[in-house]
């Protein structure tokens, strides 16, 4: 089985940092073979280009990128050519232009009839020196940073340490997603996406706590802003219904979360595996191989280890042999097929 090409939508204002993340992913890729579609190619750190530049052509780079430049109308067509059977890509990441309406986007990659790709998150990046400016004047930008599943506030060498921290607040309080302060878009990849080895392993084995410090010990960690995880194993089934009510009541700062989960009878005994970016959830059903029981891992900034934890354990069944007809119903909406 091949895991599916998680696409992250990047977003912002005009002269946010937006290819300045990008190009800092990309060259900080970590092994992953990152495609990306943008407006404008004139920007892109590209060291070592196969083919002239010519719109709507899909290029292979030297480092492993695949790079595209599109419209909005052009976007499916283009992650279609990216993303097919055995495409070599670990992610693809679509940088919206400064003044795109990233919902549209966000929409585009959700309703993707592509069977090869999935969602992964939107990333709004801003400028924590023209933050409270461009807010002035553009209201709309509450919106965005609210609806994102990760804040980069960039910039953040512009201004002094009191209002930097005041900026971090303001955007803490409308953002429900994760936030993270940070100069020159110096984000650790490995909160947008895993390691290609872990990716790789898809069918075999999840991503695991283990995989993911290992992974960061390799990063200077002085050079990205780190993100943190959470682990949850459970032995006993869950109850589909408590938690789907978890993953909808989104809790502050993870991006994602991924794993199988154990619904028990509920869930006709499969491996429901998981792969959540904010409040989108999907459900993928599959057989399980070895022991059966719930291991999650959960993705993003600030969290409070504790309270997800005891949030997720009180999702365990306190009547796991009861079917929950109901949870699974909901829970069917999810499901990829
Ligand atoms: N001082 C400072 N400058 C930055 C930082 N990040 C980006 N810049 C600069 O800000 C300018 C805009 O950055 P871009 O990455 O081009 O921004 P963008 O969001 O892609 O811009 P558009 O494509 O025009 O929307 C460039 O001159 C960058 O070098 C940062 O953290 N600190």
């Amino acid at each position: 089985m091949t895991a599916r090409i998680p696409v992250v939508v990047l977003a912002g204002y005009l002269g946010s940092g937006k290819t300045t993340l990008l190009n800092h992913l990309l060259s900080n890729n970590d092994g992953r073979r990152i495609g990306v579609l943008v407006n404008d190619f004139g920007s892109i750190n590209i060291d070592a280009m196969n083919v002239a530049g010519q719109v709507d052509v899909a290029m292979s780079l030297e480092n492993g990128c695949l790079c595209c430049a599109v419209d909005s109308d052009g976007v499916d067509r283009m992650l279609e050519r990216l993303a097919h059977p055995g495409a070599p890509l670990d992610a693809i990441v679509i940088e919206a232009s400064g003044i795109a309406e990233p919902r549209q986007l966000v929409r585009l990659v959700l309703s993707s009839q592509n069977p090869n790709i999935e969602f992964g998150g939107l990333v709004e990046v801003v400028d924590a020196a023209e933050f409270d400016d461009t807010r002035a004047r553009h209201p709309e930008l509450d919106d965005h940073v609210r609806l994102a599943d990760l804040v980069v506030v960039n910039k953040v060498d512009r201004v002094g340490e009191a209002d930097r921290e005041g900026v971090i607040t303001s955007v803490r309080e409308i953002a429900d997603g994760a936030v993270l302060a940070v100069e020159r878009g110096r984000i650790s990849p490995g909160i947008l996406f895993e390691a290609p080895e872990v990716r790789e392993s898809a069918g075999a084995r999840q991503l695991s706590f283990a995989d993911l410090e290992e992974h960061d010990d390799d990063h200077d960690q002085h050079m990205h802003a780190a993100y943190e995880s959470v682990e949850f194993t459970a032995e006993e089934p869950l109850n589909p219904s408590a938690f789907l009510r978890f993953l909808n009541e989104r809790s502050r700062g993870v991006y994602r979360i991924k794993g199988p989960i154990d619904f028990g009878p509920s869930g006709d005994e499969k491996r429901f595996m998981l792969h959540a970016v904010g409040v989108y959830a999907a459900f993928e059903k599959t057989r399980w191989k070895g022991e059966r029981a719930t291991n999650l891992v959960l993705i993003g900034t600030d969290l409070d280890g504790e309270a997800l934890t005891a949030r997720l354990k009180s999702c365990v069944d306190p009547d796991p042999n009861t079917i929950d007809q109901m949870g699974m119903l909901n829970l069917a909406r999810h499901l990829d097929t």
